[in-house]
């Protein structure tokens, strides 16, 4: 399995948001550090999702970013990604494996550590944490777990911890001290006046 991205772009599907401009700024900037995570409302049709995975698949090729599926792990293998993210109303993690395959890259979400090494156990080859602060992408969240939270995940497991919820540059630098080896994001990239720039400031934190 090729090393996993450390900055994790979210496409932001909410009205009035444009995910495909926000990623063409991104790519450049990030190429194969880049990881996004195709998602879509949870209203939105299979063919709305296919189309969005389709177009987001080939935007990323030339420049060796990997695209993940969000949830819906038949148009992941439809499009052919590299792999997706399940969470707790998603498929369990082992029926995931098993519907990906095992060279797919699957990421799995958890915010306490007997969860998290649960998950891995169940074939999940990186765990999404958090929320760790507070954040309005996404409503009816549990209480931020902040840096300390992702601690207590990174050193109950050996893949990769993606930290999530309300992350931005500046908060960077106290995830990574805790174990988180990237960030995963919504806002802080789709809700910035220049996405290239957001997404150089993250790199910046990540890879400093
Ligand atoms: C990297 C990453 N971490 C966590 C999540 C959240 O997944 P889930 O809990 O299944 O919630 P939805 O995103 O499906 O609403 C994620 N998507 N990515
Ligand atoms: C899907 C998801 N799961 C936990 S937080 C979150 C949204 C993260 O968005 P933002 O980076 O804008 O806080
Ligand atoms: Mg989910």
């Amino acid at each position: 399995m090729p090393s996993l991205g450390r900055l994790h772009l979210i496409t932001d599907t909410r009205p009035g948001r444009q995910p495909l401009t926000v990623l063409r700024a991104a790519l450049p900037v990030a190429r194969a550090e880049l990881v996004v995570q195709v998602r879509v409302a949870d209203d939105a049709t299979d063919r709305e999702a296919y189309e969005l995975a389709r177009r987001v698949l080939a935007l990323c090729r030339p420049y060796g970013a990997t695209c993940l599926v969000n949830d819906r792990l038949h148009v992941a293998l439809a499009v052919g990604a590299a792999g997706g993210h399940v969470g707790a109303e998603d498929l369990p993690v082992r029926a995931a494996r098993r519907v990906l395959g095992s060279a797919a890259v699957l990421g799995a979400t958890a915010r306490e550590p007997g969860a998290a090494a649960a998950a891995v156990t169940a074939g999940a080859s990186y765990l999404g944490v958090g929320p760790c602060h507070p954040t309005s992408t996404k409503p009816g969240l549990p209480t931020p777990i902040g840096a300390a939270g992702v601690r207590a995940v990174a050193e109950a497991v050996a893949v990769p911890v993606i930290a999530i919820g309300g992350v931005t540059a500046a908060t960077v630098p106290a995830l990574r001290a805790a174990g988180a080896y990237g960030v995963a994001v919504v806002g802080a990239v789709s809700g910035a006046a220049d996405p290239g720039r957001a997404t150089a400031e993250l790199l910046g934190a990540l890879t400093c």
